[in-house]
C-alpha cells in the first residue's frame, strides 16, 4: 500500500495528514474536490499545537473506510511515543518514528509541504532539490512566522529520508495569474522589477474551496463571482473570477490586509515611517509589533484567540471584534468592485467555519450589496447560510490545505511517470 505524507507546519503548530493512494485513480465516483475517490483516502490526521509555548497539544484521528473516525486519548499517544514536543523539530521526529513503527505502515511515496512563500519563481508544486531550498530561504524575512517553519522539515527529511520525493505546495502559487495591475504596487518600476509586488496567501485553502463550491452550489446558481473569507489566526480575503484568483488582501507579505490574531493588516505606510523616525524603533522591534503583538490581540490587549474575545464581557474584547468585523466588511466591498458585483460569499478556516456571531456581524455590514442570512441556518453552521430571497448566496465550508497538497503530490508523482 503506498501512502502520501502531507505537513503543513505553521508559525506554531504542525497539522499532518496521512493518505492511502488507491490503485483506481481513474474512477468515476469523485470527492468534493473533483478527485477520483479512491486516489485518495484520508487514513490519520493531527497536529502538534502550541509548539511556540510550553503547552504542546497533540491529536491524532485515524479513519478508517465506512467506520467513524478514532480519536486518541492521551495515554494510547504517548505508548506510540506522539508526546509533546518543544519544537518543530522535534516534533517532525516524533511522527516520522511512530510513522515508522505502525502495524498498518505502507510504503511512503512522498511528503508533500505547505510553503508560503513561492516568489515570483514557484507557481506549482514541485519536487525539491537543495537548490530550491536554497532559493525559498530568501523568501523567510517576507514571511517570518511561517516560511522557516515550512523549509524547516524538509532539509531534515531530505536527510533522514533521502529517497522519499519531497515536494513544496505554494500558497502564492493560487494568485499567480491575477492580471498585472492587481499585483503593482505603485512604485517606481525598478523596485516592481525587483519583485516588490502583491502576492497574496493561503492559496492552498482556496484552492480547495474553489474546486468543492461547485459541488456545493445549485445547479443553477451564479457562480463566476466570488470571494472567500479565509479568516483563521492568519486572515485574508480573496475575488475569485470563473475559478482564478484576481485579487486579495494580502500583498508583499503576509502582513498585509485583514486585521489578524496576532498581525496588524493593512496600515498607512507612514506610521511605519514615524515607528522608526519619532519612536526611534528597530526594524526587528517593529517586526515584533506588527506580526505578534497587534491584531486582535493588540487591540483588546486580552487574546489573539476569538473564541475568548466572543466569551469576554470586556469593552476592549468588543471594541477588537468590532473592528475586525469593519475591516472584513470594508475589504469585502472592494473586492467586489474588482469582481463587477458578487455571487458568492465563502467562510472558511477556524473563525470563518465556527465563529457565528463574527459572520452575522460581517453580512450585516453587506447587506447593502444584496445579501442577507438565515439566522438559523447560521446560527448552526449550516453548509448555506443565506436567506433564500438573498440575492448574493453565503457559504460556510471547511478548508482542508493538506488535502490540495495531496492531491498536488499525486498529480505531480503520475507526471513523472
Ligand atoms: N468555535 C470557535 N469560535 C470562534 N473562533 C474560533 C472557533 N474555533 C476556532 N476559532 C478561531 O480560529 C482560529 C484558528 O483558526 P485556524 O484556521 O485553525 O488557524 P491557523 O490554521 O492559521 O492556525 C483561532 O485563533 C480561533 O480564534
Ligand atoms: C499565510 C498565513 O497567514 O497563514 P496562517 O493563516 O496559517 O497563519
Ligand atoms: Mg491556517
Amino acid at each position: 500500500m503506498q501512502e502520501i505524507l502531507v505537513l503543513n507546519s505553521g508559525s506554531s503548530s504542525v497539522k499532518f495528514a496521512l493518505y492511502h493512494v488507491g490503485t483506481a485513480y481513474y474512477a468515476m465516483d469523485e470527492d468534493a474536490t473533483g478527485t477520483p475517490k479512491e486516489a485518495l483516502t484520508l487514513s490519520y490526521s493531527g497536529h502538534f499545537s502550541g509548539l511556540a509555548t510550553s503547552q504542546c497539544r497533540v491529536s491524532l484521528v485515524h479513519k478508517k473506510v465506512g467506520q467513524q473516525p478514532h480519536h486518541y486519548e492521551l495515554q494510547a499517544l504517548q505508548a506510540m511515543g506522539l508526546t509533546p514536543a518543544t519544537n518543530h523539530e522535534e516534533a517532525i521526529t516524533k511522527l516520522m518514528v511512530w510513522l515508522d513503527q505502525r502495524d498498518d505502515k505502507g510504503t511512503l511515496i512522498a511528503i508533500g509541504h505547505r510553503v508560503v512563500h513561492g516568489g515570483q519563481t514557484y507557481h506549482e508544486a514541485v519536487r525539491l532539490s537543495a537548490n530550491d531550498v536554497a532559493e525559498l530561504e530568501k523568501f523567510s524575512s517576507l514571511a517570518p512566522l511561517h516560511q522557516p517553519h515550512g523549509l524547516a522539515p524538509i532539509k531534515l527529511l531530505m536527510e533522514q529520508v533521502p529517497d522519499v520525493p519531497q515536494i513544496a505546495c505554494f500558497d502564492t502559487a493560487f494568485h499567480a495569474r491575477q492580471p498585472w495591475v492587481a499585483r503593482q504596487f505603485a512604485l517606481p518600476r525598478e523596485l516592481t522589477a525587483k519583485g516588490l509586488i502583491r502576492y497574496g496567501f493561503h492559496g492552498l485553502s482556496y484552492d480547495y474551496i474553489q474546486r468543492t463550491l461547485p459541488n456545493v452550489l445549485p445547479k443553477n446558481a451564479p457562480r463566476s463571482r466570488v470571494i472567500v473569507a479565509h479568516l483563521g489566526n492568519g486572515a485574508s480575503l480573496c475575488a475569485i473570477r470563473d475559478g482564478v484568483s484576481i485579487a486579495s488582501t494580502m500583498g508583499f507579505t503576509a502582513l498585509d490586509g485583514l486585521p489578524m490574531g496576532t498581525r496588524s493588516g493593512t496600515l498607512d505606510p507612514g506610521l511605519v515611517l514615524h515607528l522608526i523616525g519619532q519612536e526611534k524603533m528597530s526594524v526587528e522591534e517593529v517586526s515584533s509589533l506588527l506580526y505578534k503583538q497587534s491584531g486582535l490581540l493588540g487591540v483588546s490587549g486580552i487574546s489573539s484567540d476569538m473564541r475568548e474575545l466572543l466569551a469576554s464581557d470586556a469593552p476592549e474584547a468588543e471594541e477588537a471584534v468590532e473592528l475586525y468585523c469593519y475591516r472584513a466588511a470594508r475589504e469585502i466591498a472592494s473586492l467586489a468592485g474588482a469582481l463587477g458585483g458578487l455571487d458568492q460569499l465563502v467562510f472558511t478556516a477556524g473563525i470563518g467555519e465556527h465563529a457565528a456571531a463574527v459572520r452575522a456581524r460581517i453580512v450585516a455590514q453587506c447587506e447593502w450589496l444584496d445579501m442577507q442570512l438565515d439566522e438559523q441556518a447560521n446560527h448552526h453552521n449550516a453548509i448555506c447560510i443565506s436567506a433564500a430571497d438573498s440575492g448574493v448566496g453565503v457559504w460556510v465550508i471547511p478548508t482542508d490545505e493538506e488535502r490540495v497538497i495531496a492531491i498536488d503530490c499525486l498529480t505531480l508523482l503520475n507526471k513523472a511517470d
